[in-house]
């Protein structure tokens, strides 16, 4: 099965293309004004024209009204809506069929009981996102660059579809696809050279270490 790989909180062509060029099958852009990697949807219609036929178009959003919904679809044109903050099964499901769009929706964990709040969202929600809780303090919801224990994940039936983000990077990601084997992976911070700032060098380097863990995990 081909490991999706999504890239996070991009806000510049260089990066972007970096991405792309390296074989991101997604990339997603931020909705969220308290995030360093927030982007105005204008600015991220633009630069997910370099996306069309190579990756999917992921919005980032937190708690977002039809409103902001409204004007980031009409943007940004987005092929998934990832859902990162308290949206209730009923909300998945209304955002749904306003924009008939594929819902992601994130959850946040650091004990095996957190993974009990996936079941109501499980035939409403196409796929879900497993991230770290923030820690205490943050104003961010992801994107803290904070892991949990991967582990964790081996007690989910293997037909969940996700996938595993929270601090990732280029010297964990080898041990994170070892312990969860999970469908798709997401990473933000970690190709990052300061909060919010991309850099293409690093985001090699992470799928330099994907491919390497693929290959060992082949042998
Ligand atoms: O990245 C952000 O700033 C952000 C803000 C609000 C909601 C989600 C956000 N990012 C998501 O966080 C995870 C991974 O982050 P990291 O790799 O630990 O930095 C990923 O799902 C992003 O989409």
């Amino acid at each position: 099965m081909t490991l999706d790989i999504k890239i996070c909180g991009l806000t510049s062509d260089d990066t972007l293309l970096a991405a792309l060029n390296e074989g991101a099958s997604h990339i997603g852009f931020i909705f969220f004004p308290k995030s360093p990697r927030h982007i105005e949807p204008a600015a991220a219609g633009m630069l997910r024209q370099h996306a069309v036929g190579r990756a999917k178009v992921v919005a980032v959003t937190v708690n977002a009204d039809d409103d902001a919904l409204d004007a980031i679809v009409k943007s940004v044109s987005p092929e998934i809506l990832q859902l990162h903050g308290n949206e209730t099964p009923e909300r998945v499901r209304a955002v749904k069929q306003r924009y008939g769009l594929p819902v992601m929706k994130a959850f946040s964990i650091s004990e095996a009981a957190d993974l009990d709040q996936v079941e109501p969202f499980s035939h409403v929600a196409d796929r879900l996102l497993f991230d770290a809780k923030p820690p205490k303090g943050s104003q961010l919801p992801g994107g803290n660059g904070v892991s949990f224990d991967w582990r964790l994940l081996a007690a989910l039936d293997r037909d969940v579809d996700y996938m595993l983000s929270g601090g990732l990077n280029a010297a964990n990601i080898g041990d994170a696809l070892h312990l969860s084997n999970p469908p798709g992976i997401d990473i933000s911070s970690g190709v990052e050279r300061a909060p919010g700032i991309k850099d293409a060098a690093l985001i090699a380097q992470f799928f330099k270490a994907v491919r390497s863990a693929q290959e060992t995990s082949a042998t």
